[in-house]
């Protein structure tokens, strides 16, 4: 089969867009398709993978384009070239030149470069990651945080079983296996699009990545309990929190966008939930939830921070990010979590959790707010993964920290305190 240079101007536009980083590449890639339709499903398989792969890979096609092939400046050709070198076979693809057939298949021994260009992170974050985990950890987790990852569900209790689910979807030929941590997820290694299945439509099935899914089983919500989403956003933790407790007891879910409250409302009828409260607030000191004080047994605060832990999936990020958006966002966070832990009742629990992997959005706000709120008192992790039956080796005794590298989900953290007065 013979690829048109179609592929090949294609990934090269899109190249030219991305690398602006004004828009997420998935609203790129599927405003471009609704562009040009004539592109098959085959077409825009490898297109998409091509732009991914620029994003995970960046840093070592510039090095290699720059270093290897002695050009000053990269062209956006060559950078397509590189994008397309391990997706397809350079006899398919028609109209290439003498010279780019020449630069296309030449072999490339990535294991050459310096370990800033080999991680393909940029200079501040790998700086930030060598001092945090060292040099050779970071590298493991640049090569498995820089690829595609697979995709999670989570099979809605109210509704259905892990095993029935199995089932039910390989009538539409999708095949999964369990989630080897979290005890609803299914895995899908295979792309799929889940959006038409009624599975899906009709709440009995919900996409969340394991470690999120793994969060809901540790903060131990009992049936009947008043729970408090902090930063609940479209949804996904609460929905899965309401599964556990069986709709029993009440989810108070905040947030300050009202698109996403209002996503969360769909979602919550969708899966059947009837115990959820959705609230917009302006901040997280807003008046609106001064009845909250002191009344909830958990208050999970799920916080807006870098999400540097879901490149997997979101690789656009750490080229856009600035180590500047980090301070800024860390008063937010200690802001919030301070705030939200008036809302728990004695005896109750805090839960701090982000998608991030640095430190100083994770161990370091909880060490600021645990030196100014005497009244709480961290919990050892391990202890509750084994009341919880969650086989999962965790190298810190308190934290609940998951690197993509070790338990191949996203990377995430989580602190759970608890109001001891
Ligand atoms: C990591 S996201 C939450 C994701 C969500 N828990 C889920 O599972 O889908 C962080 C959320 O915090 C919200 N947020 C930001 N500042 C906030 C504040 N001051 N108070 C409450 N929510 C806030 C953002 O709108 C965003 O939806």
């Amino acid at each position: 089969m013979k690829f048109s240079i179609l592929i090949i101007n294609s990934v090269e536009k899109l190249l030219n867009k991305i690398l602006k980083f004004t828009c997420s590449p998935n609203k790129l890639l599927s405003n471009y398709f609704r562009k040009y339709k004539k592109l098959g499903i085959f077409e825009r398989n490898i297109i998409s993978k091509a732009v991914y792969n620029l994003l995970y890979n960046k840093s070592i096609y510039f090095y290699f384009i720059h270093n290897e092939f002695g050009n000053k400046t990269v062209s956006l050709r060559n950078l397509t070239l590189f994008c397309l070198k391990d997706l397809v076979n350079i006899s398919c693809i028609e109209g290439l030149s003498k010279k780019e057939f020449y630069f296309f298949n030449k072999k490339i021994d990535f294991n050459l470069a310096p370990p800033l260009i080999k991680s393909n992170f940029p200079e501040w974050l790998f700086t930030k990651l060598v001092d945090q985990y060292g040099e050779s950890e970071t590298l493991e987790l640049s090569k498995k945080i820089n690829q595609s990852a697979s995709l999670d569900l989570r099979v809605n209790l109210l509704k259905s079983k892990r095993e029935i689910i199995i089932k039910k979807l390989l009538d539409f030929s999708i095949f999964c296996n369990p989630t080897p941590y979290a005890p609803f997820g299914l895995r899908i290694t295979k792309k799929v699009s889940l959006k038409k299945i009624y599975l899906f439509t009709k709440g009995i099935i919900e996409i969340q990545d394991e470690s999120s899914q793994l969060l809901t089983h540790i903060i131990e919500v009992k049936r009947g309990e008043l729970i408090v989403d902090f930063c609940a956003g479209s949804g996904g933790k609460t929905l899965a929190i309401g599964s556990l407790i069986r709709n029993t007891g009440y989810i108070y879910s905040l947030d300050i966008s009202k698109k996403k409250i209002e996503e969360l409302k769909k979602r919550v009828i969708r899966s059947g939930l009837s115990n959820v409260y959705p609230i917009v607030i302006k901040n997280e000191n807003d008046i609106k939830i001064k009845f909250l004080e002191n009344k909830a047994n958990r208050v999970l605060v799920d916080a807006p921070c870098s999400g540097l832990g879901t490149l997997r999936r979101n690789p656009d990020i750490k080229w856009y990010q600035k180590p500047f958006f980090i301070d800024k966002i860390n008063n937010t966070q200690i802001n919030i979590l301070n705030n939200a832990s008036k809302l728990v009742k004695i005896k109750g629990y805090l839960i701090y959790s982000t998608c991030s992997i640095l430190k100083e959005e994770n161990e370091d706000i909880v060490d600021k707010f645990m030196a100014i709120n005497k009244n709480f008192c961290l919990i050892p992790i391990k202890n509750i993964l084994k009341r919880q039956k969650i086989k999962l080796l965790i190298n810190d005794n308190y934290y609940f920290k998951l690197l993509t590298n070790i338990h191949n989900t996203d990377c995430f953290f989580a602190a759970i305190m608890k109001r001891i007065k």
